[in-house]
């Protein structure tokens, strides 16, 4: 009987040492299948979540009729004023700038696309329209001395019309024309002073938007003019934004648009070598001189030959050569206009380079 007792008091014998080691064993594994377990369900759980996110972004309203950016505009008076006939101020295949005063008596402009749906399917139609409402409503958040505001826009069935402030002097274009016709006269210094707000504008579209915006149609119709001949670009990636606008064909487009090659920053640049190019010139890249072979075929072949022949000053407007220490500034800008006018994108300099080599060739 003693022994019975003493055989009951005592601890149950203990498991071997492998024993325990398999049973720690399978604790471990056990841990990991559940932990891998929920962590795949909480990545589940947190994709569908994005995926619903982004398809509720996606559902966001069509929103109709006009859409304000500006506390001077109401949306009645500018309903108003648009169903009154305007005057028009440009015409182009992508749409038509119209003049409209409205009951306040505030000048806009207004740009009436073309409509950017040609009979595709209504799902597929619906989301262009909330893709270019997106875009828009980006535009609109962009704010810079020397870009054009997007003050309001209106989306009536398959057309938007986007609304800006109307600026007087009109664009670079008007205004070289005026000097092409002896009524304006443009010096070296306001000329300089349009090329550095073009770069500005650009470098702030290229390297302060996040993301980074191109502006995908610059020449001299789509940069305004204040008062003061600061320049404003206007129509800032829209070129972009209408799914059927004619993108590649002006004369200030790099060579990679015609090669349907990528677009991008450097495209940007080489706009803006043509617009420098047609600032120290005075010349129009459209004229017939450059169709010539004398010329090289294009302002760009032109200004490269005489550059490199050491003949730039040729290439000058005589309208502003004078004083020495100009024409010094006015060869540097040549040679700038050049290197921005490289066939290869790769050698062209930055908007954010660009600034500084600008702004150093004369004191503002
Ligand atoms: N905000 C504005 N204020 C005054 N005039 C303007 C304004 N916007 C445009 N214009 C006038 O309209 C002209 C540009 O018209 P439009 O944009 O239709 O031509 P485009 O630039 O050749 O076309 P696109 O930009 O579609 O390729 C400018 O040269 C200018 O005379």
């Amino acid at each position: 009987k003693e022994r019975l007792i003493r055989h009951l008091s005592s601890q149950p014998p203990s498991p071997s040492k492998p024993q325990e080691f398999k049973i720690g064993l399978k604790r471990i594994i056990l841990s990991i299948v559940l932990g891998i377990l929920t962590g795949l369900a909480g990545a589940l759980v947190v994709a569908l979540f994005i995926k619903f996110a982004v398809q509720y972004m996606n559902q966001t309203p069509i929103l109709k009729g006009p859409v304000i950016f500006s506390p001077k505009i109401s949306a009645k008076t500018l309903q108003s004023a648009l169903a009154n006939e305007n005057q028009l101020l440009g015409s182009s295949s992508n749409g038509k700038y119209y003049k409209t005063v409205l009951d306040n008596g505030l000048t806009v402009a207004v740009k009436v696309l073309e409509p950017f749906d040609n009979g595709s399917p209504e799902r597929q139609s619906k989301s262009v329209k909330r893709r270019i409402q997106q875009e828009l409503e980006v535009l609109a958040s962009l704010r810079h001395r020397h870009l054009m505001s997007l003050r309001a826009y209106v989306r009536e069935s398959d057309r938007f019309s986007l609304v800006y402030d109307y600026m007087p002097t009109g664009s670079l274009e008007d205004a070289m024309n005026r000097v092409r016709g002896n009524q304006l006269q443009l010096g070296w210094d306001v000329r300089l002073r349009i090329a550095v707000g073009v770069i500005k504008g650009l470098q702030y579209l290229h390297f302060t938007c996040i993301p980074q915006i191109l502006h995908y149609n610059l020449k001299p119709t789509n940069i305004m003019l204040d008062a003061e001949f600061e320049p404003r670009l206007a129509d800032c990636g829209l070129a972009k934004l209408m799914p059927n606008i004619d993108r590649a064909t002006s004369g200030y487009s790099a060579p990679e648009c015609f090669q349907n090659c990528r677009y991008t920053d450097k495209s940007d640049i080489f706009s803006f070598g043509m617009i420098l190019g047609v600032l120290l010139t005075g010349r129009d890249p459209a004229d017939p001189f450059f169709g010539e072979a004398a010329s090289g075929g294009s302002l760009g072949q032109w200004l490269r030959h005489l550059q490199q022949a050491g003949e730039a000053r040729e290439a000058l407007d005589k309208s502003i050569l004078g004083e020495e220490v100009e024409e010094d500034e006015m060869l540097m800008a040549v040679r700038i206009a050049v290197v921005c006018l490289s066939d290869l994108p790769a050698d062209r300099p930055s908007s954010d380079e660009l600034v500084p080599m600008l702004t150093q060739l004369h004191s503002f």
